[in-house]
């Protein structure tokens, strides 16, 4: 990258034992707006394996101490981190804005969901870690305690800059683990923004490091260190595997929330306009960049046409532009490479017989020629053995599939490797509990669009989605900590 390309741009540094420091390497990596490519919003570190070290090193010496503390000492920090990230909030979300595209206002509700997450941890630390359970002694106290895993290895993606950074770091922090965050390189100066404000709530040196740079050499590395124990993963499948091995080969304890191909049903007797409005919403938010993103629509035979003519008609409404824009309901996507993965998609679906109804090329808009954008696309005439049918896209591409039963629908629904999240839109009860029973999905939801996770409850996939552990809420103590049965005898 010629760091030519725009004067005056800031290059940020590695936070490695409560300093701000440059890499080993003296490389940066620009990070690109997608709304223009020739706008760099910022340079960051392209980190070298030394680099790591430094900061797995810190958070090790440092972990001695925070798992000293108690929760409510550790909450304060996190409460103290929560308010400064809110007085920072417009500007947090303007970064994210142009590093990644998502609009503006999307992006002002990330910073503030990240916000409540602060709050909502720094809460856990003054509730229960254990449980007393009866010895077969009657002169003994059994119990159980929790146990902090170490150092914490934290690999997060761009599609949630904010939020998904803090939902892996602040339930490590608050059961006493320290923390070495490798931030998505696309948005790694988003990521910086997040550690300024740990750093300005003056969080002890060492507690929570983080190093950029790119996922082979950090990502990896994080994977194989000897001195981290536990990782924490959000990205694609293919990663999140390698992530995986590399832990298990050396009996690291690692989570993995990968890719969905998430399905709305919309039966004969829903709320059409309601599913439209979820189906949209669901599926193109975001530029479809969700995990939890609906790109499957599966629409029972008797409201098929109704349904879609309303669809097309909304479709056709949304305006495509600079996420800064007030008028623009959807971003570009946040990347060339991501333009290219949903332009091929796209092409398979038309190459697999895929009847194309909307979109299905990049927006050719005056002022968005030197952006990632893509319009919003809609296919139809979809069978499961297609690729759009089965494969994550990560962008906004809607696959419509008619059905005659709502069996058929959970049948098909089912029918991929994914297990995520699912909706479906109804008004019958018994359709309701079928769907809520038989869909294969860690987050099923009725009435209700499939992307919209709430912090509070435990988050994760079935299947190829996830390693089968669960993120936030209270279930996040489950990954954060091992337990400790204890037996006291005077
Ligand atoms: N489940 C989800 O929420 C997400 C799913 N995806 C899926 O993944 C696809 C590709 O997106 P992409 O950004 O490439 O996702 P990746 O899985 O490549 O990136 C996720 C994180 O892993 C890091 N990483 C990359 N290579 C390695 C490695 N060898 N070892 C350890 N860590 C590594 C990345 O770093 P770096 O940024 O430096 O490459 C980033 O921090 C998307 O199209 C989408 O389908 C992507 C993001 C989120
Ligand atoms: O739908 C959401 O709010 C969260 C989605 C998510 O976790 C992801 O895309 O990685």
């Amino acid at each position: 990258m010629q760091k030519t390309i725009e004067k005056n741009v800031k290059t940020y540094m590695n936070y490695i034992n409560g300093k701000w420091v440059a890499s080993t390497t003296n490389e940066e990596i620009g990070s690109i707006n997608p709304a223009n490519k020739n706008e760099i919003v910022g340079y960051v570190q392209s980190s070298s394996k030394e680099d790591l070290d430094a900061a797995v090193s810190g958070a090790k010496q440092a972990q001695k101490t925070w798992r000293k503390l108690s929760g409510a000492q550790r909450g304060d920090y996190l409460y103290k981190v929560a308010s400064i990230m809110e007085t920072r909030l417009e500007e947090i979300a303007e970064t994210m804005t142009k590093e990644m595209g998502k609009t503006f206002q999307e992006a002002k509700g990330e910073t503030a969901r990240g916000v409540a997450i602060l709050r909502y941890y720094a809460g856990e630390g003054m509730r229960k870690i254990g449980d007393v359970i009866p010895a077969t002694d009657n002169e003994a106290l059994m119990f159980t305690t929790r146990v902090p895993l170490g150092v914490v290895g934290v690999i997060s993606p761009w599609n949630f800059p904010v939020a998904i950074p803090i939902w892996k770091m602040a339930p490590a922090l608050i059961y006493g683990n320290t923390v070495v965050l490798k931030p998505a390189t696309e948005t790694a100066v988003t990521a910086v923004k997040v550690i300024e404000c740990f750093d300005k709530a003056g969080i002890p040196d060492g507690v929570v490091n983080m190093v950029t740079g790119q996922g082979s050499i950090i990502g990896q590395g994080i994977a194989e260190h000897p001195d981290i124990n536990g990782i924490t993963f959000t990205g694609s499948n293919t990663v999140g595997k390698m992530v995986g091995q590399g832990a298990l080969a050396r009996g690291a304890k690692y989570q993995l929330e990968m890719g969905g191909k998430n399905p709305v049903i919309v039966a004969n007797d829903a709320d059409l306009d309601l599913a439209v409005e979820g189906t949209i919403s669901g599926g193109l938010r975001s530029t479809g960049q969700k995990c939890t993103a609906t790109s499957r629509v599966i629409v029972q035979s008797n409201v098929y046409d109704e349904f879609k003519e309303k669809l097309l008609e909304k479709v056709s409404e949304i305006k495509v532009g600079y996420g800064m824009e007030e008028e623009t309901w959807m971003g570009p996507c946040s990347s060339e490479s991501q333009l290219n993965t949903v332009l091929s998609y796209i092409q398979k679906g038309k190459d697999e017989g895929a009847t194309l109804l909307y979109g299905g090329e990049r927006q050719s808009e005056e002022g968005t020629e030197h952006g990632f954008y893509v319009k919003p696309t809609v296919f139809e005439d979809i069978n499961s053995e297609m690729t759009i049918a089965q494969e994550e896209i990560f962008g906004p591409v809607l696959a419509l599939i008619k059905v005659d039963t709502i069996e058929e629908a959970l049948e098909l629904a089912n029918d991929v490797e994914f297990g995520l999240s699912a909706s479906i839109y109804t008004k019958n009860i018994s359709s309701m509990f079928s769907f809520i029973n038989e869909m294969e999905a860690g987050l099923v939801r009725v009435n209700a669009e499939t992307a919209g996770v709430e912090l509070q409850a435990p988050f994760g996939g079935m299947k190829q989605s996830s390693s089968h552990s669960r993120e936030q809420g209270q279930a996040a103590i489950e990954f954060f900590t091992s337990i400790k049965t204890v037996f006291v005898k005077p």
